[in-house]
């Protein structure tokens, strides 16, 4: 069975994702760090070189081929699940249950604030101000995707350990 980590920039998929695999002892895939092996390029560096529309369209040849993987726990980028068909792709995925880790704009602006950089979508933002208003409106387009996930966990204020526990709890 696969578990695919859903979330806007932020809420913790890459950190929940790692330590669930761990304990379940699956295989960690993070579609972010895939991309980037496979094209030998940053994120950052893609966007900057070759622009959005391409990340998009290689973002989903690489979400197809991870979506086949055999016992591993899946953390997407957080545009994912919202171009295309994706999030048909993700859940019509055969054994697979997508959980998306919900986080309020407060929360997220409190750890995205000082990892604006590695994110090119928020890198240009210059005040806390400017921070908020966008992953309002963005995490509100985007809403509509994310709950159609299998399951949806709120993540305030929650360690990552009880975070896990959580999304044990739930699917099994
Ligand atoms: N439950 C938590 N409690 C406190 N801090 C957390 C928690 N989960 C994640 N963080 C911190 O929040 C930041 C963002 O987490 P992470 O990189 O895992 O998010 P992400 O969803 O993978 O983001 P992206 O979509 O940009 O890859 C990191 O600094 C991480 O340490
Ligand atoms: O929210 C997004 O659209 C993105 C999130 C990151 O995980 C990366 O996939 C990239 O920076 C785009
Ligand atoms: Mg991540």
């Amino acid at each position: 069975m696969n578990i695919i980590l859903i979330g806007y920039m932020g809420s913790g998929k890459s950190t929940i994702g790692k330590k669930l695999s761990q304990i379940l002892d699956f295989e960690y895939v993070d579609l972010d760090n895939y991309i980037e092996e496979k094209e030998k390029n940053t994120i950052s560096g893609i966007f900057k070189t070759k622009g959005e529309i391409y990340f998009r369209k290689i973002e989903k040849k690489y979400l197809e081929e991870v979506l086949i993987l055999p016992n591993s726990v899946i953390s997407l980028g957080g545009g994912t699940p919202c171009y295309g068909d994706n999030m048909k792709l993700i859940t019509e995925a055969e054994d697979s249950k997508s959980v998306y880790l919900k986080a309020s704009i407060p929360q997220l602006v409190m750890r995205l604030k000082d990892e604006k950089n590695k994110r090119p979508l928020i890198s240009h933002l210059k005040s806390e101000e400017q921070l908020v208003e966008f992953i309002g409106k963005h995490l509100f387009e985007r809403s509509v995707f994310y709950n159609q996930s299998n399951v949806t966990l709120s993540v305030d204020n929650k360690s990552v350990n009880s975070i896990v526990e959580e999304v044990i709890l739930q699917l099994f």
